[in-house]
C-alpha cells in the first residue's frame, strides 16, 4: 500500500510549516475563518506563502466564505486547493471551482453511514472528500480533536478521491491509515500543544508514523 499523503492544518507560524516539510507532509493547511484560534490573517498568509513556495502546497481552508474573501485569500496566499468546511452544497463546490480555477476539498461531517453516502453528491463538484467528525452544534466546524468510527470509510471506493481527518493524532495514526487504508491524512489539533500552538515535536512524531505505517 502506497504511503497516504499527509496535510497539516491549521499552520500559522514558520516553525510550524518548516516542520511539516521536513516532515514530508504535501499539504500545509490555512486557516481562513476568524472564529477559530488557528486563523491566518492575509498577510500571515502571504509571508507563509512565499516560505513554502515550491515546497509544500497550499490549501486554504473557508467555512462559507463568500466570493470576495476567498479570491482575497487565493491571491494573498497562492492557494493551490479550496477546502471547504461549512454547509457548501455541491453546486457552491462546482462553481468556486469553475471560477478559480483551482481543486476543491469538501469535508464531510460523519457519524453515521448516511453521512459517508452523502459523498455521492459531490461526484464531479469537488477533487476530494475529506470525511471528517461531526462536531457539537455551536462548537467549530473541525479542527476539535474529534474522531469518528473509522470502520465506516475502511477502504473507501467512491467516485472521487478521499481523506481521513478528525482526531488524528501521532499515537493513533497508524492504526488509522492500516484501519481506513486512507490515501491522505489530516490533522490540526493532534499536533498541538494547545488549541492553535502546532508542537514541531508532534508535527515530526506524526509524519514519521505515517511514513511507517
Ligand atoms: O482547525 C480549525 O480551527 C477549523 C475551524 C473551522 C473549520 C475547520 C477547521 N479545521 C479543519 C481541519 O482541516 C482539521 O484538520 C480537521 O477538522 C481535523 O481536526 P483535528 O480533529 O483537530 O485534527
Amino acid at each position: 500500500m502506497p504511503t497516504a499523503a499527509i496535510k497539516i492544518c491549521g499552520i500559522s507560524t514558520p516553525i510550524a510549516l518548516e516542520a511539516a516539510i521536513r516532515g514530508r507532509a504535501a499539504f500545509a493547511g490555512f486557516v481562513f475563518f476568524p472564529k477559530s484560534p488557528r486563523n491566518v490573517t492575509l498577510a500571515q498568509a502571504a509571508q507563509l506563502a512565499e516560505a513554502a513556495q515550491g515546497r509544500i502546497s497550499r490549501v486554504g481552508l473557508f467555512v462559507d466564505a463568500d466570493d470576495t474573501a476567498i479570491a482575497e485569500a487565493v491571491s494573498a496566499a497562492r492557494l493551490d486547493v479550496l477546502q471547504l468546511h461549512g454547509q457548501e452544497t455541491p453546486e457552491r463546490a462546482a462553481q468556486l471551482r469553475a471560477r478559480f480555477g483551482l481543486q476543491v476539498w469538501k469535508a464531510l461531517p460523519v457519524a453515521s453511514a448516511d453521512d459517508v453516502a452523502r459523498a455521492h453528491a459531490y461526484a464531479g463538484a469537488a477533487d476530494l472528500l475529506l470525511f471528517d467528525a461531526k462536531t457539537p452544534k455551536g462548537a467549530l466546524p473541525g479542527g476539535m480533536g474529534l474522531s469518528f468510527d473509522w470502520r465506516l470509510v475502511a477502504h473507501w471506493k467512491g467516485p472521487l478521491a478521499w481523506g481521513l481527518a478528525g482526531g488524528l493524532t501521532p499515537e493513533n495514526v497508524a492504526e488509522a491509515v492500516t484501519l481506513t487504508g486512507a490515501p491522505l491524512v489530516d490533522t490540526s489539533s493532534g499536533v498541538e500543544s494547545a488549541p492553535g500552538v502546532k508542537d514541531e515535536g508532534r508535527i515530526a512524531a506524526f509524519c514519521a508514523a505515517v511514513h511507517a505505517a
